[in-house]
């Protein structure tokens, strides 16, 4: 069952809390069991309504390896900002060098750029649900998203995951990433105190988060985001 929880305190994490104290009266979903409300029953289909999610969490919280589940289960593809940034790097583009240094300092790169890039696989694509991964990063990133696809998220999923938690996962991942090292994570983190937590605010404000316990095994966690997705009324694809 999912119910809606009242009080976001527990968002504050470690770091001074950026989270405006008026959310405490927004709603938020959070799983306990495996029933959930059922949503109004519009169907999604490709040309017509495209299903867009974002996975927001902080580094090593379980975005990617959740999205692999959601994938198999639901058809839907997987749009990660960051791993795009990464090939981005790796094609020696224009842009390579600063994607990189920002990178290594933990920051955003400019939303425009990620925009075109998530745009660009968008519109290869000929599937209609899509996972974006570690998008929006900031309220930069949310409210340029708006703007250019003048289009919201459907669903927005938010993996709580204690920072400890992070760090170990992220140092145990060993793929090479140049972000992957402890004085990258603790600027990530900051990061994503500060600028991330505003963007979790602002969906569960507009009734849109689905947060999810990032504590647990990888199927005990994804118990709770599978009845997310079971909810909708999804058309088989034409
Ligand atoms: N529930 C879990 N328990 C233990 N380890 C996990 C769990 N989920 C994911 N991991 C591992 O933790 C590491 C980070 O997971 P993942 O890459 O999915 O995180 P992420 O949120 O996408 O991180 P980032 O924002 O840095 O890309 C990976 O090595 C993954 O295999
Ligand atoms: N919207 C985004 C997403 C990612 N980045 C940059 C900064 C992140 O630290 C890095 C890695 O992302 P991850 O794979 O952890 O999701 O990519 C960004 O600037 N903007
Ligand atoms: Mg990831």
């Amino acid at each position: 069952m999912w119910r809606r929880v009242t009080s976001v305190s527990h968002l504050t994490f470690a770091h001074k809390s950026t989270v405006n104290k008026n959310a405490c009266t927004f709603k938020c979903w959070e799983s306990f069991t495996t029933e959930i409300p059922r949503k109004e029953k519009t169907t999604y289909q490709r040309a017509k309504t495209p299903f867009i999610t974002f996975v927001l969490g902080g580094p090593g919280s379980g975005k990617g390896t959740q999205c692999m589940k959601i994938v198999e289960n639901f058809g839907f593809t997987h749009l990660s900002a960051g791993e795009l940034l990464r090939r981005e790097i790796a094609s020696n583009s224009a842009d390579g060098i600063m994607i990189l240094n920002t990178i290594k300092e933990g920051k955003i790169v400019p939303s425009e750029l990620t925009i075109k890039l998530i745009q660009k696989e968008m519109e290869l694509s000929d599937n209609y649900k899509f996972l974006i991964d570690g998008f929006p990063r900031s309220e930069d990133n949310r409210k340029a998203f708006e703007q250019i696809f003048g289009a919201e998220p459907d669903v927005v999923l938010f993996f709580d995951c204690p920072e400890d938690e992070m760090v170990k996962r992220v140092l145990n991942r060993n793929q090479g990433r140049v972000d992957d090292n402890i004085d990258t994570i603790k600027k990530r983190l900051k990061v994503f105190t500060a600028l991330n937590l505003p963007v979790v605010n602002h969906y569960l404000e507009k009734g849109k988060l689905y947060k999810i316990n990032g504590v647990g095994t990888v199927d005990e966690i994804y118990k709770q985001v599978h009845p997310v997705f079971s909810s909708f009324h999804f058309e088989v694809r034409v």
